[in-house]
């Protein structure tokens, strides 16, 4: 077992550190094996562009790869939902922990509902995802792009600059700030981004197998499949992070593994939806189950025509 500390590779915005830190501590407390933090600068934290405009996914993770395959860390911890779907060359998933709550909340002036928001109100929120299926419940709101940390985006309702911004609660829970959430949408109402709520545990592949097998010790199979499936239904969609796609997936009380998921035109007018179960332990490898579960759901709402909003909405940058 090494002595000397694993480095560990976050961003710097506390949600990150936060969250890195969580899973050294659960690290160290599950294998004994010490772990310090190392702070990187990432393009997605320095730029102050849209989320759409960025060129693609992979904004937040493209620093600690980079630190990754340079020898600077041991591993990464990553928001899953910011994780492209293509694997990196050389690295691998070590582990996905165990999901947080995936929904999306609402931090409103005035303790207020989305359901008692006025007419005309403003709702910030940088997530063309969550924009088309808020506008599909509430057309009569205005939805602003933002960009910026949670407490960036909290501060522009406190100054009251917008009447509600739209932020996932795990994140809000991981920087201290549940006190501001004044609503939460139920995963049928606003389906979550594939794998929101769940940390992604990266690093060389050759290490997992070997000097850093520890890390499966956070490993929570359960969230893996689960997670499997949501971001199978974004490739096989070929959209990436900043696509109008929300997938989650679930296990039932009878052991199957629900996937629902919604591509919704950022209007919120065109809106193609699915939702399949299989009975993974039916299946002698889990992950693979979920995989085809994914493919199965995707395929099906690709004739229905998901495909044609994903590339609409890529189209039209600007939300
Ligand atoms: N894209 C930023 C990002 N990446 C992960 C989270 C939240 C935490 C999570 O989903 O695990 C957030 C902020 C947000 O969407 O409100």
């Amino acid at each position: 077992m090494p002595t000397t500390p694993a480095r560990l590779g976050t961003r710097r915005s506390t949600m990150a550190t936060s969250q890195s830190q969580r899973v050294a501590d659960t690290l160290t407390a599950r294998t004994g094996v010490p772990v310090e933090l190392v702070l990187i600068t990432s393009f997605g934290d320095v730029t102050r562009a849209h989320l759409t405009q960025l060129g693609g996914t992979g904004v937040f993770v493209n620093a600690l790869r980079d630190a990754l395959l340079a020898g600077d860390i041991e591993f990464a911890v990553h928001s899953l939902k910011d994780l492209p779907t293509a694997p990196a060359d050389g690295l691998t998933l070590a582990a996905v922990t165990e999901r947080d709550d995936p929904r999306d909340a609402l931090c409103a002036r005035d303790g207020l509902k989305f359901a008692d928001l006025p007419p005309g109100s403003t709702v910030g929120t940088g997530s063309p995802r969550r924009v088309a299926q808020l506008a599909a419940l509430r057309p009569d709101l205005r939805y602003v792009p933002i960009r910026g940390n949670a407490e960036t985006r909290l501060g522009k309702v406190s100054s009251a600059e917008l009447d509600a911004v739209v932020l996932a609660r795990a994140g809000l829970g991981r920087v201290g700030r549940l006190g501001d959430v004044t609503d939460v949408f139920e995963v049928d109402q606003v389906l979550p981004a594939p794998g929101q709520g769940a940390l992604a545990v990266e690093c060389r592949e050759a290490d997992a197998r070997d000097t850093l097998s520890w890390l499966a010790a956070v490993d929570h199979p359960p969230t893996r499949a689960a997670v499997t499936a949501e971001r199978v239904v974004l490739a096989e969609l070929e959209a990436g992070c900043a696509a109008p796609v929300g997938a989650h997936a679930e296990f039932t009380a009878d052991g199957r593994l629900r996937l629902r998921a919604a591509v919704v035109a950022t209007d919120g007018t065109r809106a193609v939806r699915g939702e399949r179960a299989v009975a993974v332990a039916d299946f002698p490898d889990t992950v693979q189950a979920a995989a085809a579960l994914g493919r199965g759901l995707a395929h099906e709402m690709i004739q229905g025509g998901a495909d044609r909003i994903v590339a609409d909405a890529a189209e039209g940058k600007e939300i």
